[in-house]
């Protein structure tokens, strides 16, 4: 087994972990998308402090069966709410422990048709462990004399309660978190046991999210060979999967996978791999539809599937009759709203709003203060009047329309600027994201009107779900700006949306924002078209442009923010948007010099000190930090961003929870994180420009300088410094703009705008399975090329579970906890602006290098 010790793992392992046993005598909650369950246990027996005769057991369990007894493994807890808890980290149903107890518990009900000779039967044959064999090997039953049929109520029973329980536990122990575990376990139900013994390579090609390096060094522990035709398959599917993520490319040419592929094998165990076996693999996984082969392209079968099926459900809905209002009702309702806006709305504007009103679907895309919102308004309340004027009640009204973007501070956004209800694309499908995707069920929408914000965030797998949820009768309207970061998930549907020329779309381009954010907005213009405006270095009273090298860039950052702050100004308005995590001008340096600005540590604070690696830096209480994964539990999601409330050591007095834990408070509440998800955090006074996408700061401060050479491209910094509201602060070489402006994105490889092409003139292809061109591979000798595939730091860095060297951290010996009610109230007063302040302000240029 895996060696799991961690030193997130905390209290001293000579401890004897805290155990409690009993009988569940209720369930009180069980999550509909993870094992996640809280429980009431009557306690039989404990080997801690516990003197009520009841307790509360929390963690993730499989079937688990009221009135049945278990042991848990794990700690103890004070939740703020529901006060002392059991976080049980494993489990086991307490097994019949003598003969006679088996043998009853084999006769009982739940096995019909098995008698007390049966059982008896069967212990006699197979003893007291009789459970764990069968469920190991059925095959073990044929040697008690039972019949076959009896052979199988009891294995379907066995696999069905305690088989769960144990695929539960033993993917705990080879460590696979509740959500894997869960994934896991809903794709193979009983057999999980089965696979992870015999084939757990299998889960790399199934189980998105399962790395192959883990279930390499099991299968090596398990004495697969490193040219097992199964590791080899693996191997294919991990390197087409990380290259489709890193390259955001929906497929991978064949020369690249096969290359690919080889270094994946050759990197885990050393052993050297054979192109041929590798090619013999993928003609398996073709054959087998694992990996669908289109000419030269390879695609996972999911990729391409969702691309075929975007184009076809695309073009049906703009063939469908169009909209069902008239357009001479839809100019009169207009014109209504038009007058209850406090401006006319311009002409492409207008054109757009009945566009939009009359189609079935309707695409808008812009830059920052060109309308989109403004557009967004205008058909909801016009489409209010026209569904009223039906003679629609108010009510069937509000909820006929819906509107959704692909993260959670995008929905925030969009319900606050149109004062409607706005969730997650997730949320609206009632999806976790986590889900097979291949038996993933989607139920329909309500609702008239879908409006979709931040569109180019949407990576093709989410986009193909979405429209597998819209049904016939209902109007799209994809709302975005083309000209921003692409998703982080493979594909550029927004962009080959509107590329494909196929789909009605209206592109905004006459920026409205008046006053203040004007000039940012003509910076971003500017860059969108490929240039640095000649006033780039001139200081605006909204922006200003600061020379520096890489090591100056800290310096200056640290005399922006001290100014910010001592201006009075939150600091949850200001953001330092970098690149890249690396280099002194990057996110983790930057986040230290901006700690120590904006919470340094006093004597009565506390913090726990980390190390990662090369990197360390500390959690204190005030710190502004960041979700880095998505937790639908605690209802905090990756990019969320919170305040550390508190600090706690497991030696405190205060602290009934015996474990060193951090508290965070998030818009939506807050959450506590044991050392085991403190790897969930990071702290985020500075962030890369990815993390940023889909929210908006007052103040933002953007260093590029040529160190970032290859991540210098025009949407990423186009993305970046419109995330500005009001204020803009850049920093760096001016080359290094320059590069950026004029430096195009890499194209992503994608074939969804050729898709649209063939599903509009009627000539989608099916799925291919001749694979000719993996059946040709086998048969030639093959020239690799041998350039090697480029590493996006940015998908690299946030994926990397590096996180398996923690020290353990020594705070102050004060008792008292401090709180940082002063910040979190900070942080939602709106009042807290930048009125008459300029970047000038908050420096002076004398002093800043
Ligand atoms: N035709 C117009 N005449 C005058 N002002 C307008 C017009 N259209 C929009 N505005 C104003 O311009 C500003 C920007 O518009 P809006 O918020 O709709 O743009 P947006 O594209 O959604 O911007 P962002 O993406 O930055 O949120 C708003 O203050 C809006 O009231």
């Amino acid at each position: 087994m895996e060696n799991q010790t961690s030193l997130f793992d905390g209290p001293n392992p000579t401890d004897e972990q805290p155990t409690v046993s009993g009988q569940v005598k209720n369930i009180l909650f069980a999550a509909q998308d993870s094992f996640y369950k809280v429980m009431i246990v009557e306690v039989a027996d404990l080997n801690f402090d516990y003197d009520d005769t009841e307790i509360t057991v929390t963690g993730s369990f499989g079937d688990i069966q009221i009135g049945a007894s278990y042991e848990f493994k794990g700690r103890l807890t004070t939740h703020a709410r529901y006060g002392t808890q059991f976080a049980a980290q494993n489990y086991q149903r307490q097994a019949a422990s003598t003969t006679s107890g088996l043998v009853a518990y084999l006769s009982g009900d739940q096995f019909p048709g098995v008698g007390k000779s049966t059982a008896t039967k069967i212990v006699d044959e197979l003893g007291i462990e009789a459970v764990d064999l069968i469920l190991e090997d059925p095959a073990v039953l044929t040697q008690t004399g039972i019949s076959t049929k009896l052979q199988e109520v009891i294995v379907n029973q066995l696999q069905q309660s305690d088989g769960m329980e144990r695929a539960i536990i033993a993917l705990n122990d080879y460590g696979f978190g509740s959500a894997l575990a869960t994934a896991i376990y809903q794709k193979y139900q009983q057999q999980t046991l089965q696979i992870l013994k015999t084939n757990p390579y299998q889960m790399v090609i199934d189980i998105d999210g399962v790395s192959f390096a883990r279930i390499d060094r099991l299968a090596a522990q398990q004495g697969i060979d490193a040219l097992d035709a199964r590791r080899i398959q693996a191997g294919v599917i991990a390197a087409i999967n990380q290259a489709t993520f890193e390259s955001g490319d929906t497929y991978m040419q064949v020369e690249a996978l096969l290359q690919a592929t080889q270094q994946i094998l050759e990197r885990a165990q050393n052993a050297r791999v054979d192109v041929a076996l590798i090619k013999r693999a993928l003609l398996t996984l073709t054959s087998d539809g694992v990996v669908i082969a289109d000419g030269q392209n390879l695609y996972v079968k999911a990729l391409f599937e969702a691309e075929r099926e975007i184009a076809q459900k695309l073009v049906r809905l703009t063939q469908r009759k169009a909209g069902e209002y008239a357009r001479k009702d839809v100019v009169k309702y207009l014109s209504e709203v038009e007058e209850e806006n406090p401006f006319p709305y311009d002409d492409v504007q207008r054109e757009a709003m009945i566009a939009a009103l009359t189609s079935n679907l309707f695409i808008l895309t812009g830059g920052p203060g060109t309308g989109k919102t403004t557009i967004i308004n205008g058909v909801v309340a016009t489409l209010k009047k026209l569904l009223q004027a039906e003679g629609m009640k108010w009510d069937e009204i509000e909820t006929s329309i819906r509107l959704a973007a692909p993260t959670g501070r995008a929905a925030k956004r969009l319900s606050e600027s149109t004062g409607m209800p706005a969730s997650t694309i997730h949320r609206l499908l009632g999806i976790n994201g986590r889900e097979d995707l291949d038996e993933i069920d989607i139920e329909e929408l309500s609702g008239r009107l879908l409006v979709i914000d931040e569109m180019s965030m949407v990576d093709t797998q989410l986009f193909d779900l979405l429209l597998r949820g819209i049904p016939g009768g209902m109007q799209v309207i994809l709302v975005g700006d083309k000209d921003q970061l692409p998703s982080v998930g493979p594909g550029r549907v927004f962009y080959d949306l509107l590329a494909s020329g196929l789909l009605n779309y209206r592109e905004l381009e006459t920026i409205h924002r008046q006053g203040k954010g004007s000039t940012i907005i003509a910076l971003a213009s500017a860059i969108r078209a490929g240039q640095l405006p000649e006033d780039f270095t001139v200081r605006q009273p909204d922006r200003s442009f600061f020379p520096a090298q890489t090591t100056q860039v800290p310096r200056l950052i640290e005399q922006i923010a001290t100014s910010w702050k001592e201006k009075g100004n939150s600091v949850a308005d200001m953001q330092i948007l970098a690149p890249m995590y690396k280099t002194p001008a990057g996110v983790h340096n930057l986040n230290a010099v901006a700690q120590e600005i904006f919470n340094p540590m006093t004597p009565k604070k506390r913090e726990f000190n980390i190390k990662l690696g090369d990197l360390a830096f500390s959690f204190r209480v005030g710190d502004k930090v960041m979700q880095t994964a998505n937790d639908p539990e605690h209802n905090v999601f990756n990019g969320d961003i919170g305040y550390i409330t508190s600090i706690m050591l497991a030696k405190d007095k205060a602290n009934e929870d015996n474990t060193d834990n951090i508290t965070v408070a998030f818009d939506t509440g807050e959450v506590a994180y044991t050392r085991q998800n403190w790897n969930q955090l990071t702290l985020a006074y500075a962030t890369t420009i990815h993390k940023a996408q889909g929210a908006e700061y007052k103040l933002v401060i953007m260093p590029l300088v040529n160190a970032f050479s290859r991540m210098l491209q025009r949407n990423l910094l186009y993305t970046g410094l419109t995330r500005a509201s009001e204020s803009l602060v850049l920093i760096g070489d001016v080359s290094a703009y320059q590069r950026a402006a004029v430096t195009e994105g890499v194209n992503r490889q994608t074939t969804l705008q050729e898709r649209l092409q063939q599903a509009e003139a009627g000539q989608l292809p099916e799925t291919p399975d001749d694979h000719a061109s993996v059946v040709a591979l086998n048969q030639q000798p093959l020239a690799v090329d041998p350039t090697p595939t480029l590493v996006d730091e940015e998908n690299t860095l946030d994926d990397s579970p590096a996180i398996n060297e923690i020290v353990r951290a020594v705070a102050d010996t004060e008792d008292d906890i401090l709180t940082i009610a002063q910040i979190t109230a900070e942080t939602i007063d709106p009042n807290i602006g930048m009125v008459d302040l300029t970047p000038y302000d908050f420096m002076s240029a004398e002093n800043m290098l």
